[in-house]
């Protein structure tokens, strides 16, 4: 694995991979942000603000490339950009990494399919427990809730250690998860929650905590998608799920999920790998009729998002 060279390459300059790169800059670290969404040879240096809850702000100058720009890439390489973008960069990443480990920093169930397809050899998942948002051109809100888990998904831990190292600064924390799968299905059903009522809604992450009724529509969801996921002899509680879901909704109050700003601003939304990803496994193992309140949770947040668009248009 080629992580002597200390070089840290973010893909996504979005809310996560502004913040995080400004982080790693300021600990010292080499760190370069790559455009996930262009690949046309340009560079820029951005001045590029990250504003904590207290009010602080950590700023620094960030290089931000584009993949064409990179024969090869040696180091790690942090994927933090929206998880439909993975099977194009796998197929771009796959000649230029090496063994270079890959950490995939998005929500979702299934997004790391494109790069076991690919043979890549250290693939690395990443359960971001923060929130962060883009204010305006130079400037992201940022809100650590806990430390976040890497865990394994083709490595080994030797590596993974160093990687949680690399990355953790004090404003975002790391830590080594071994078992990472169960805790990838518990971030996605508290996002099928989130991603799903919130936007619908039109409101923030602190519905949950501030309406009881909020919190019985999230109770279903999660009764539905565990059903789901003991099937697939991943064992979650509910209680912990609703816990933690009122914990974020706690620490994140205030903030608009990525679904509901990515709806606003005409983008695509994530929720194939959340609420669908659970359907089309529940339609897979004969349970469909089980997981209908995430379901329409789901279709209704696509046509919203199409009616957005069309009337954007
Ligand atoms: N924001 C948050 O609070 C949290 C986010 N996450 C996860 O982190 C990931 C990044 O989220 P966030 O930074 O908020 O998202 P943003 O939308 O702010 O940024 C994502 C970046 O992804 C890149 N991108 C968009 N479309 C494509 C595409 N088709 N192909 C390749 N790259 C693309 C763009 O990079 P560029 O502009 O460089 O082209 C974009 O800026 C997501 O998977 C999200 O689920 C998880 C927990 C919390
Ligand atoms: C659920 C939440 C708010 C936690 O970080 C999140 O995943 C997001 O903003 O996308």
């Amino acid at each position: 694995m080629e992580l002597n060279s200390g070089h840290i390459y973010i893909i996504g300059s979005g809310a996560i991979g502004k913040a995080l790169a400004v982080f790693l800059r300021l600990s010292g670290r080499k760190v370069t942000l790559i455009r996930g969404s262009v690949n046309d040879g340009s560079r820029k240096t951005e001045h590029i603000r990250v504003q904590m809850p207290d009010g602080t702000l950590h700023e620094a100058e960030i290089e931000i490339s584009t993949l064409n720009a990179f024969p090869t890439l040696n180091g790690i390489i942090v994927l933090a950009n929206k998880s439909f973008g993975n099977e194009q960069l796998a197929v771009v990443l796959k000649d230029k990494t090496g063994s270079s480990p890959l950490v995939l920093l998005q929500n979702g169930l299934g997004i790391e399919r494109p790069f076991f397809a690919h043979g890549f050899s250290e693939i690395y998942r990443c359960v971001l427990f923060v929130t962060s948002q883009i204010i305006d051109e130079t400037t992201v809100r940022f809100k650590p809730v806990a430390p976040c888990p890497i865990g394994v998904e083709r490595g080994n831990s030797d590596n993974l250690q160093h990687i949680v190292r690399q990355l953790t600064t004090p404003q975002l924390g790391f830590k080594n998860e071994e078992h990472i799968q169960h805790t990838i299905w518990k971030k996605a059903i508290i996002n099928c929650v989130f991603n799903s009522v919130c936007p619908l809604l039109e409101t923030d992450n602190g519905i949950f905590y501030r309406s009881e009724t909020a919190m019985q529509i999230a109770r279903r969801v999660i009764a539905e998608c565990i059903g789901i996921a003991h099937a697939k002899g991943i064992m979650l509680i509910s209680n912990d799920l609703e816990e933690s879901l009122l914990q974020i909704s706690r620490a994140s109050d205030g903030q608009l999920i990525s679904t509901l700003q990515d709806i606003r601003a005409g983008r695509r939304t994530e929720i194939d790998t959340l609420n669908f990803e659970i359907a089309s496994m529940a339609g897979e193992l004969g349970l469909i009729q089980s997981v209908q309140e995430t379901k329409l949770l789901g279709e209704l947040v696509r046509l919203k998002a199409e009616i957005n668009l069309d009337t954007n248009l």
